[in-house]
């Protein structure tokens, strides 16, 4: 990818400063300036970004959500560039998530640590192991692969939650930048879901029932500047892809935007603006949640304590899956792993059941003795239904 901007045909002068030799190419306006004024440029953006958006105050703690990546690694990078050079006044961690993934994450947080070297910034690592006893690798022998990113998105959301509390910090930056945010519109818009439409370019979230919130200070930069910046200035990043497959129809929304920025590099902002001035109306809302009726129900029927409606996960017909959300109720905490929550049970432990369930369940398959079947009940006797 970086190739295309390393040495780009430009014989003429800084479309910026107006001194200096051009050799940037900005992807984002097809601008032609000099490495320094690009440099000026793409970081003054960001800054703009946090005080336009308010998005620190003096004396806050933030953890940078750090997976060894080129947007996190840039994001640590320049956040600790920006809080010295204007004074934001903010500490900054990093913290990562270990998933388990062998020959991928435990490469990339090889790279985390020798960025806490190089910027000498606090580290937290926090594994998937210690928070839920499973591994992705784990989760996906047992599940497949087809909705991992579905288990992976939602263990890593509450995995830096807990870990923020762990560190007593309530805020967490990460590097999603403005294609992922362009992206998620598409796919909102292509997949006819109104609710998170409205919701899919808003700078700062939380999870309901959560103190804990995040941002995305890098929601108008590029892709393509985020690399070529971070190729710049020679920074320590991992470039692998994850080993499992990306979510089929993100895939699909990332091509489709692709193809679309070649035409006019502009579209990616432009998405994002059509994103953030789109207001919905009452009526069209509830009019959605009637047409997006599941088209498959997995269902726990053995939970007899429980409103089965928490226990509901809807597979659509793309193959990615969503767990449906039951009645919001800030403060409440999941009856059983005790973090905090908006259900009564939390969306990770309702995916650990599933999973110890499918546990079982093979453990049995793969059991040719006669007592499989006592062994089976004792099994799911055990589990915490
Ligand atoms: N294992 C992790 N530990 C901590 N933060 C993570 C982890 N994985 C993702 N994040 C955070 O979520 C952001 C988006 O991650 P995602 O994997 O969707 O995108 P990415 O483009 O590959 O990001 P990156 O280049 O930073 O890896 C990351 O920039 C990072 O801030």
């Amino acid at each position: 990818m970086v190739e295309n901007f390393v040495k780009p045909k430009i014989s003429q002068l800084c479309e910026q400063c107006h001194s200096r030799k051009a050799q940037v190419k900005r992807p984002k306006n097809l601008q032609k300036i000099c490495k320094e004024c690009f440099y000026d440029v793409f970081e003054t953006e960001i800054h703009n970004t946090i005080v336009n958006n308010k998005l620190f105050y003096p004396g806050e703690r933030v953890a940078v959500g750090a997976s060894g990546g080129k947007d996190s690694t840039v994001l640590a990078y320049i956040l600790k560039l920006l809080n010295e050079r204007y004074n934001y006044g903010i500490e900054i961690v990093l913290l990562s998530i270990d998933e388990g993934i062998i020959g991928y994450r435990d490469d990339s947080l090889a790279t985390v640590k020798r960025n806490q070297q190089q910027y000498q910034l606090p580290l937290e690592i926090v594994s998937y192991k210690e928070l839920y006893n499973w591994t992705m690798d784990e989760i996906v022998s047992c599940a497949g692969i087809r909705n991992s990113c579905t288990y992976c998105g939602v263990f890593r959301r509450q995995a830096l939650d807990r870990g923020a509390a762990k560190l007593e910090i309530n805020h967490v930056v990460t590097g999603h930048n403005a294609d992922d945010m362009a992206e998620t519109v598409l796919m909102n818009l292509l997949r006819g879901d109104v609710a998170r439409l409205e919701k899919s370019t808003t700078i700062m979230t939380s999870s309901a029932g959560s103190p804990i919130k995040r941002s995305k200070p890098f929601k108008y930069s590029y892709q393509k500047e985020i690399v070529l910046y971070a190729h710049y200035k020679k920074l320590d990043y991992f470039s692998t892809e994850c080993s499992y497959a990306p979510e089929a129809f993100r895939g699909t929304a990332r091509e489709l935007m692709k193809n679309l920025e070649a035409i006019r590099p502009s579209c990616i902002i432009d998405i994002i603006h059509s994103g953030e001035n789109l207001v919905l109306k009452e009526k069209k809302i509830k009019q959605q949640f009637r047409k997006t009726s599941p088209k498959k129900v997995i269902n726990n029927e053995n939970d007899k304590h429980h409103d089965n409606k928490h226990n509901e996960i809807e597979i659509r017909p793309d193959g990615s899956v969503s767990l449906n959300k039951g009645g919001f109720i800030d403060g409440n905490r999941c009856e059983r792993c005790g973090y905090l929550s908006s259900n009564k049970i939390c969306k990770a432990c309702i995916l650990l059941e599933g999973l110890e369930a499918n546990r079982a369940k093979i453990r049995l398959d793969n059991d040719t003795s006669s007592d499989g079947a006592a062994k089976l009940t004792r099994t799911l006797e055990q589990l915490s239904f």
